[in-house]
C-alpha cells in the first residue's frame, strides 16, 4: 500500500513572502511537489471548468477527431500517447486536448476550437483559465526566484517569462481498470519545464516517487486538498538549479473511476538560454549540465513523447481502421 504524503501548503497571498520563499524551497528540495492556496483561481470557476471539459470528451469521436492535434494543440485520443516513453505498452488509456498560449499574437491563431454552436462559451472560458493560471504562475515563479536568493523579477529579466511557452492540458482518463500492460492512467514521467500547475476533479491516482533513481521505486499518493493546485517541478528547473530543486516522478494510477484534470505547464519561450543559476553552483558544486535552449531542450522531449505529427495521425488510424 503506498504511504500517503503531507505535502507541504503555500499560501500564495500571504504578506509574508519570505517565509513562503523559503517554506517553498524546502518543499521543492525535499519533494518537487507541494500544495498552493490563496492562487486566485476559484473552486467555482473551476467547476465550470470541469463541467466543459466533460462536455468535450462526451462529444463522438468524430467530432474530437475534427480537431486532431496540430503543432501541439488540440485532441489526442486514447492511447495516443506514452509518457514513459521506454514503456511497451500500447500507449496511455486517457485522452487530452491542448491549448497553447492564447496570449502572444504570433502563435495565438494555432490554437483549435470546438465552434461556439457546439460548446457555447468553452472557448472563452479556456482562455479564461490559460491568464488565469499564467496570472498565478508568474506570481508563483517571483516567490521562487526568492526561494533561490534572486531577485524577485529574476525570471521575467533572464526572458523567461516574456511570452512564456505555456500549455493548457484537459485530461480525462476513462473509468476502466486497465489491463496488466496498461496498468498506468499516465505513466511515470517528469515535466519538462519550469512549474506545472495542476488541478483534478477530486478522483485520486496521481502519486510521486521521490527517488528516482532507487530501486524499487517508492511510490507515494498525493491526496486531494479541495481548492488547492498542486504545484510541481519541471526538468528545466533542475537543470536551472542544479537538481538542487528535484523534477520529481509521477504516474497516475486508474481507481475504476471516472478522472479529470487540468495541467498548466510554464515552460521558458524558445531562445531562453537555461545554465545553473549562480545561487545553485559553487566551485565544490560545479554545474552539472551545460547550456542549453529551451526550444531544444522541449522540442527534443515533445519528440520522444508524440513523435511526429504524421506519427499521430498514423497511430490514430492504426487504432481507428490501420495505417496506411
Ligand atoms: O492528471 C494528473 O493528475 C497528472 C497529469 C500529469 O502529470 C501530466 O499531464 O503531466
Ligand atoms: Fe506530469
Amino acid at each position: 500500500m503506498p504511504a500517503t504524503l503531507s505535502l507541504p501548503i503555500i499560501d500564495l497571498s500571504s504578506p509574508n513572502r519570505l517565509s513562503s520563499a523559503n517554506s517553498i524551497r524546502q518543499a521543492c528540495i525535499e519533494y518537487g511537489f507541494f500544495y498552493l492556496v490563496n492562487h486566485g483561481v476559484d473552486t467555482e470557476f473551476m467547476r465550470r471548468v470541469f463541467d466543459h471539459s466533460a462536455k468535450f470528451f462526451s462529444l463522438p469521436l468524430q467530432h474530437k477527431m475534427d480537431l486532431a492535434r496540430k503543432e501541439y494543440r488540440g485532441y489526442t485520443p486514447l492511447y495516443a500517447e506514452t509518457l514513459d516513453p521506454t514503456s511497451l505498452s500500447k500507449g496511455d488509456p486517457k485522452e487530452s486536448y491542448y491549448i497553447g498560449s492564447v496570449a502572444d499574437t504570433t502563435s495565438v491563431q494555432l490554437n483549435q476550437w470546438p465552434s461556439e454552436e457546439l460548446l457555447p462559451n468553452w472557448r472563452p472560458t479556456l482562455e479564461s483559465l490559460f491568464l488565469k493560471l499564467l496570472a498565478t504562475g508568474k506570481e508563483l515563479l517571483s516567490l521562487i526566484a526568492l526561494s533561490l536568493h534572486l531577485d524577485e523579477n529574476y525570471f521575467e529579466k533572464i526572458g523567461a517569462l516574456d511570452k512564456p511557452a505555456a500549455f493548457l492540458r484537459l485530461l480525462h482518463y476513462a473509468g476502466e481498470l486497465g489491463s496488466h500492460e496498461q496498468m498506468y492512467g499516465a505513466s511515470p514521467h517528469s515535466d519538462y519545464g519550469m512549474v506545472t500547475l495542476l488541478v483534478t476533479n477530486g478522483v485520486p491516482g496521481l502519486q510521486i516517487c521521490k527517488e528516482k533513481f532507487k530501486q524499487p521505486q517508492v511510490w507515494e499518493d498525493v491526496h486531494h486538498v479541495e481548492g488547492a493546485l498542486i504545484v510541481n517541478i519541471g526538468d528545466l528547473m533542475e537543470r536551472w538549479t542544479n537538481c538542487l530543486y528535484r523534477s520529481t516522478l509521477h504516474r497516475v494510477m486508474p481507481t475504476g473511476k471516472e478522472r479529470y484534470s487540468v495541467a498548466f505547464f510554464m515552460d521558458p519561450p524558445p531562445n531562453c538560454v537555461v545554465e545553473c543559476f549562480e545561487s545553485c553552483c559553487s566551485e565544490s558544486s560545479p554545474p552539472r549540465f551545460p547550456p542549453i535552449r529551451s526550444g531544444d531542450y522541449l522540442n527534443e522531449r515533445f519528440r520522444v513523447t508524440y513523435g511526429s505529427e504524421r506519427d499521430l495521425k498514423c497511430s490514430i488510424q492504426s487504432k481507428n481502421q490501420g495505417c496506411t
